[in-house]
């Protein structure tokens, strides 16, 4: 057992602060590569070794070698940032403008620091594999490190586990669920080219912007008349750019979306009703439609059963932690392909912010860290004592 002593509280908002104040988007999170490997690199590096990913060069695995192993459990953090000015008002917001943590990644990094650094210290019976991994909220990062063959050899849980924060649960609530916890997603980008004109001579142009219009109302019908009312669905549009001036007929309208299911039947469901509408309207309208439906590793959330009960029973008994089973939340993760590849448990960590994931002014409460970090680190170590 090394000298050292865990993390504090206060280290541990440190390094949230400065990871808060370093935001970097999916794919392009080099600066946040270096600095967790520069943490990672102060802690005892007796049992630890690490593994780079040659086609995803911002994640990083980290292992730690058990004492006497029974097998690789995994721990994954997600580390991108999104497209969002912050407007809050803390001390350290992002220096990099017009991207923010509003989807509290700063959080999940620490915590999954907190973790390594405890086994750092106190040789873990069982391997760990820690994966930072890139671009959680867009181009399917979980997807692609399984992809590359990283998580192989030495280097591949057999178990893992992974975090959301929940600004909706009181801070230091860890809550989950058996089953189905976060929904599968598939992003929609489409385009409609018709033909410009004049703003006084309607007739002698195509008009993008009415196609695209009758598109956004069309696909609002798909949930509350084609998806069954018990599964429910989701089909939010929230980008619509389209032409250049008031006096000017648009020749083209470009719209972003996203659907969410619970399960991967209504997902592909709805995409069809789209695929369809899409069609209908460029028929109607004599205009081209360009549509683009991605799911890729966004597959529904599926907890492991065996796994998630352990975990349940686990976190029910520790009179430490605050644990709540809940409903399954419309929130998107890729964590969802790793666990369609191995089993696992997805939770969530309560933040208790009074503005939600994804908005600009979002500020988690950082007392979750420490209790996050103490709840997994005695799952952890209980885990390692079972068959
Ligand atoms: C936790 C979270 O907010 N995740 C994202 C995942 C996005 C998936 C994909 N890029 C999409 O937009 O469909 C979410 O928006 O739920």
């Amino acid at each position: 057992m090394s000298d050292a002593t865990d993390l504090t509280n206060e280290a541990l908002i440190a390094i949230r602060r400065h990871l808060h104040a370093h935001p970097e988007l999916s794919l392009k999170e080099f600066e946040t590569k270096a600095y967790l490997k520069g943490v990672i690199q102060a802690f005892d590096q007796t049992h630890i070794s690490y593994r780079e990913v040659e086609s995803v060069p911002t994640a990083l695995l980290v292992r730690i070698a058990g004492s006497a192993p029974q097998r690789t459990i995994g721990y994954r953090t997600d580390i991108d940032a999104l497209p969002v000015t912050e407007a809050t008002d803390l001390s350290f917001q992002s220096q990099n403008s017009g991207i923010m943590h509003a989807c509290g990644h700063d959080m999940h990094m620490t915590v999954a620091l907190g973790i390594l650094n405890h086994f750092a210290n106190h040789q873990p019976k069982d391997n760990l594999v820690f994966l930072f991994q890139p671009a959680e909220e867009n181009f399917s990062g979980g997807e692609r490190v399984y992809k590359s063959g990283a998580l192989s050899d030495e280097f591949l849980p057999e178990e893992i586990y992974g975090l959301h924060d929940n600004p909706e649960l009181a801070s230091g609530v860890i809550a989950t669920r058996l089953g189905t916890l976060f929904a599968g997603t598939t992003e929609i980008h489409v385009t409609f080219t018709g033909e410009g004109g004049h703003a006084a001579f309607p007739h002698r142009a195509n008009d993008a912007i009415i196609a695209a219009s009758a598109f956004v109302m069309q696909v609002q019908t798909i949930v509350s008349r084609r998806v069954d009312p018990i599964k429910g669905g989701v089909v939010t549009l929230g980008t619509f750019t389209a032409g250049t001036i008031g006096n000017v007929i648009a020749e083209t309208a470009h719209i972003d979306g996203t659907i969410r299911g619970l399960q991967q039947d209504t997902i592909e469901l709805i995409q069809g009703q789209v695929r369809q509408i899409a069609k209908g309207i460029g028929v109607t309208y004599g205009v081209t439609v360009d549509l683009e439906l991605r799911q890729d590793g966004y597959l529904p959330v599926e907890n492991n059963p065996d796994l998630t009960q352990q975990f349940i029973t686990y976190m029910t008994q520790n009179e430490n932690v605050d644990f709540q089973i809940v409903g399954p939340a419309m929130t998107g993760e890729d964590f969802g392909y790793l666990l369609s590849k191995i089993p696992g448990t997805m939770f969530w960590l309560g933040v208790e912010s009074p503005y939600a994931l994804h908005s600009s002014h979002l500020a988690p409460k950082e007392t979750a860290l420490e209790k996050g970090v103490q709840a997994m680190t005695g799952f952890l170590e209980w885990r390692m004592q079972q068959d």
